[in-house]
């Protein structure tokens, strides 16, 4: 397979576009195994990128798919979301419409996490769909602790138009802004009046997010991960890499291993989950 061209991106960073046979395509920064950008069939951007994204560390670029790893949030000791999203990849092998990036630990990594692990991720653009998985292999003779997430946004034509199904009725989720409380939903359905950051533990493996307002429908299959987290900040003072009204035009719905986590990657295994987007 021919390697994947790198394009120069803001900032100095470099991505890969892929393409699709059928029309869609994506982009992937190797800040972070970071995919940007994912356009249907017919050309519509499917997510979410801050004008004031910002291309280097201490956050994630704002939008796409920042990839939470070896933690979820703050549930552990390193820093928010794991290191993943602030380190710089190398494209390990490629076609037109997949690539695979991979990240090993470097010293700076190893003082806060002193585990030997080789990281691939890919991302592989389909017919209206988007497959990334991610395979870590503990290379180390420790158990490895892990949490993760594809935190991926979505863009949508204004929060008041859409909702999140999450595949049961009346589930329990922790409630992100009331210090994890366990409360109920009413109901399938997430609509956002306000702040929503909740962590659903053992969510069903499709999950839906409806705009009633354009038609679409992205559908979110995730394997290998127990939890979900569905978040909109409500607001984006807060951040200084959003810009103003942004809140109002996406929302996060992310296949995860947070509250279930973290688990133990035992010595020489590997561990692998993927996450399957399609529109309609
Ligand atoms: O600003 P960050 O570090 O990218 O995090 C964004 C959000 O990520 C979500 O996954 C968390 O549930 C939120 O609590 C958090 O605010």
């Amino acid at each position: 397979m021919a390697a994947p061209k790198l394009v120069d991106g803001p900032e100095g960073q470099q991505k890969v576009v892929l393409k699709s046979s059928s029309g869609g395509s994506a982009e992937v920064f190797l800040h972070g195994a970071h995919v940007t950008s994912w356009k249907s069939n017919k050309g519509e951007e499917l997510f979410f990128l801050s004008k004031k994204a910002i291309y280097a560390p201490p956050k994630a670029i704002r939008g796409g798919i920042p990839l939470c790893f070896p933690q979820f949030g703050p549930l552990g000791k390193l820093q928010q979301h794991g290191f993943a999203r602030n380190s710089e990849f190398e494209v390990s092998r490629g076609s037109e419409d997949s690539v695979t990036m991979s990240l090993r630990p470097t010293t700076d990594l190893h003082r806060t996490y002193p585990h030997e692990f080789h990281l691939l991720v890919t991302v592989k653009v389909g017919s209206d769909s988007l497959t990334q998985t991610l395979e870590v292999k503990n290379e180390s003779s420790e158990a490895m602790p892990l949490g993760t997430a594809f935190h991926t946004y979505f863009l949508v034509s204004d929060v008041d138009n859409v909702y999140v199904d999450v595949g049961s009725d009346g589930p329990t989720y922790l409630d992100n802004t009331k210090g994890r409380a366990e409360t109920q939903l009413s109901g399938s359905k997430v609509k956002f009046q306000q702040e929503f950051d909740a962590i659903f533990q053992g969510a069903p493996d499709s999950l839906k997010l409806v705009d009633e307002k354009t038609g679409r429908t992205i559908t979110v299959k995730k394997e290998g991960l127990p939890d979900a987290v569905v978040w909109n900040p409500w607001g984006d003072k807060q951040f200084a890499d959003m810009a103003e009204g942004e809140y109002r035009t996406f929302v996060c719905v992310e296949p995860a291993l947070a509250a279930s986590g973290p688990i133990q990657v035992q010595p020489g295994e590997t561990w692998s989950c993927t996450q399957v987007l399609s529109v309609s």
